[in-house]
């Protein structure tokens, strides 16, 4: 094979140069950085995302794997009998030798890693059936640089032997399985002491936290930071707790930055006021570059600060008033900013010597060194269909695009209503100090109220918070653990209500379980049962719940109806279920 059967490849070639370089091999890698930061942004959270877990590119790697499959099995007799004899032990070695290595990190370094691989690839390919394997390798290697990985593979099918193509499919199906698979090996990192399990109830595929130590009852199983949190709304303009952390702060004592006008934000100190900077208010709620220093970017002019301006005050504004009451929206705007700089800070690690501006944002529960993404742990946890005025995503996109045109892309309207409902069904309302009293009534349908985890019910707490280890715990009326917030911020704690042993499953309250002065059984079993029904859409099947139904003489069947007639209402739900 010679370079020139490479036509639309080395069109490729030129794009990915283009992509990264503009050319300009002179220039230093700072400035080939800020000249492709929006595409470098792209290329780590849009393209590595699809990669990794989109389900359309899994089911078009599917696709193309058949037609491939189907022709390479057509044309097999017109090929040297031992051409593609590599074993599935020898595939899964060089696999894990290549996973081994390390990838270049600089747009630089990456298009000569990616041009050299493909030299070598084209010039192993040359030399006979022994040499699959090593050029399938290389192939793979640029492949794993490449922004567009399926546009990548369509040239690799046009182009390269298909003895070779099809280790290359191999290649990539080995590694996208073991992602899928390996996550929960990874995930939750063993110093938590659970592990997540899959259980079938009925039809429908639950995950549920498991103990792997035994714990004594009152013992801290866990303690875990959120992925996001919101102070709820009132409470934002009030100045009385901290705007990152959530901690309770005296107003003197606070910090009130002086950047951010149209969302009002104060700290408890500067480290949270920077990382707050730093993970999403900076390109959501200033003026400010919303890249750091090692990434130039386009010259901003008084007209584009303009816009951002606009924008910014206008989502503020529908912060304020449309979506009152309702946490998801700020969390998704917060989510999505931390996505977009947690990936620019693994991006420009090693492009740079100098100190970044960027944390390592490791204050949420990541994989045990599993390289999974914030979107990798994102895209596991359930949703559920959540109403909410709909221009809030154009207000959020144009919050974004107004800091760095084109990232609207990271926002589509499917996405925008996952992420919602993620939001609004995995967080936990966070309270201490038994939780405030003093939250203003609102007239919202019990329907239309967004709720929270939280033992005390939704009113009680300060804010919400969504973690990732913590998303998993299902609800019980008599749980095996609580969550508290000891530290009084946002961080959890969970913490076990009795002697537990290894191996069984943990549970929390999702809504005020205790049964209160005055009221009898069966009106606390109702209540319990209708908020969750309404809140988490689910007819509460637990111990108690049963227990109590046969005492009040609620035979077997009916077990699980009662007078909160939630089950018809579910029935549209389960069958839509929004597990992933
Ligand atoms: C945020 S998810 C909790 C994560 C859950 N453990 C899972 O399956 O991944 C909340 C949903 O889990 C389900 N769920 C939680 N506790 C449950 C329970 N005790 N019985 C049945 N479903 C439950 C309900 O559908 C509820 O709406």
């Amino acid at each position: 094979m010679t370079k020139t059967s490479f036509p639309k490849f080395r069109h490729h070639v030129l794009s990915l140069s283009s992509f990264t370089s503009m050319s300009s091999r002179t220039t230093s890698v700072v400035t080939i950085a800020g000249i492709a930061a929006l595409s470098i942004v792209a290329y780590a959270v849009y393209f590595d995302y699809k990669r990794r877990n989109d389900v359309d590119f899994r089911k078009k790697l599917k696709k193309d794997k058949k037609r491939v499959d189907k022709s390479i099995a057509s044309s097999k007799a017109s090929l040297p009998p031992d051409s593609s004899a590599v074993s599935a032990d020898e595939l899964r070695e060089a696999l894990e030798q290549v996973k081994a290595e390390q990838v270049p990190a600089s747009p630089e370094q990456k298009e000569a890693y990616f041009m050299a691989q493909v030299a070598s690839g084209e010039q192993l390919s040359l030399k006979g059936p022994m040499f699959s394997l090593p050029a399938a390798l290389a192939f793979y290697r640029a492949l794993r640089v490449y922004p567009s990985p399926v546009e990548l593979m369509v040239i690799y099918q046009k182009t390269v032997p298909e003895p070779i193509f099809k280790l290359v499919i191999e290649l990539t199906n080995l590694d996208v399985k073991d992602r899928v698979e390996g996550y929960y090996l990874k995930f939750p990192p063993k110093s938590f002491g659970v592990k997540v399990e899959t259980r079938k109830v009925g039809d429908i595929s639950k995950k549920a936290l498991v103990l792997t130590k035994d714990v004594k009852a009152g013992e801290v199983i866990y303690k875990e930071f959120p992925i996001v949190a919101a102070l709820d709304s009132d409470l934002h303009a009030a100045g009385t707790h901290c705007s990152h952390c959530l901690r309770s702060v005296e107003p003197s004592m606070s910090i009130k930055p002086p950047e951010s006008p149209a969302l009002e934000t104060i700290y408890c100190s500067v480290a949270c006021q920077s990382a707050a900077k730093i993970e999403h208010h900076n390109l959501l709620f200033t003026l400010e570059r919303p890249l750091p220093q090692e990434i130039p970017l386009d010259p901003i002019t008084p007209e584009k600060l303009d816009e951002r301006r606009k924008a910014q005050a206008q989502f503020a504004t529908y912060l304020k008033t449309e979506a009152l009451g309702h946490a998801a929206p700020l969390l998704v705007a917060r989510f999505v900013a931390r996505q977009v700089n947690f990936e620019m800070s693994k991006l420009i690690s090693s492009t740079s010597t100098k100190t970044t501006t960027i944390s390592d944002q490791t204050d949420f529960t990541d994989a045990d060194g599993g390289d999974y993404l914030l979107a990798d742990h994102f895209e596991r946890l359930r949703y559920v269909d959540v109403n909410l005025p709909k221009n809030g995503m154009n207000l959020l996109t144009e919050v974004l695009n107004s800091a760095m045109p084109g990232l609207d892309a990271l926002v589509t309207d499917e996405r925008y209503a996952t992420l919602l409902g993620k939001m609004a069904y995995n967080a936990y309302g966070v309270f201490y100090n038994g939780g405030r009293d003093d939250k203003p009534l609102t007239n919202d349908r019990p329907e239309d109220i967004e709720r929270t985890r939280i033992p005390l019910g939704t009113s009680r707490q300060i804010g919400s918070a969504v973690y990732t280890v913590s998303s998993y715990l299902a609800h019980s009326c008599e749980p095996s653990a609580r969550p508290s917030f000891d530290a009084g911020t946002s961080q959890v704690h969970l913490i076990a209500t009795r002697d537990l042993k290894a191996g069984e499953e943990l549970t929390v309250a999702y809504v005020d379980v205790t049964q209160h002065e005055g009221e009898s059984v069966v009106d606390c079993r109702r209540r319990r049962r209708m908020e969750l029904a309404r809140g988490w859409k689910f007819a509460c099947p637990c111990e108690r719940c049963e227990r109590e139904g046969k005492e009040l003489g609620v035979s077997s069947d009916e077990n699980m109806e009662d007078a909160s007639k939630v089950e018809k209402s579910l029935e549209r739900f389960e069958a839509n279920e929004g597990a992933l």
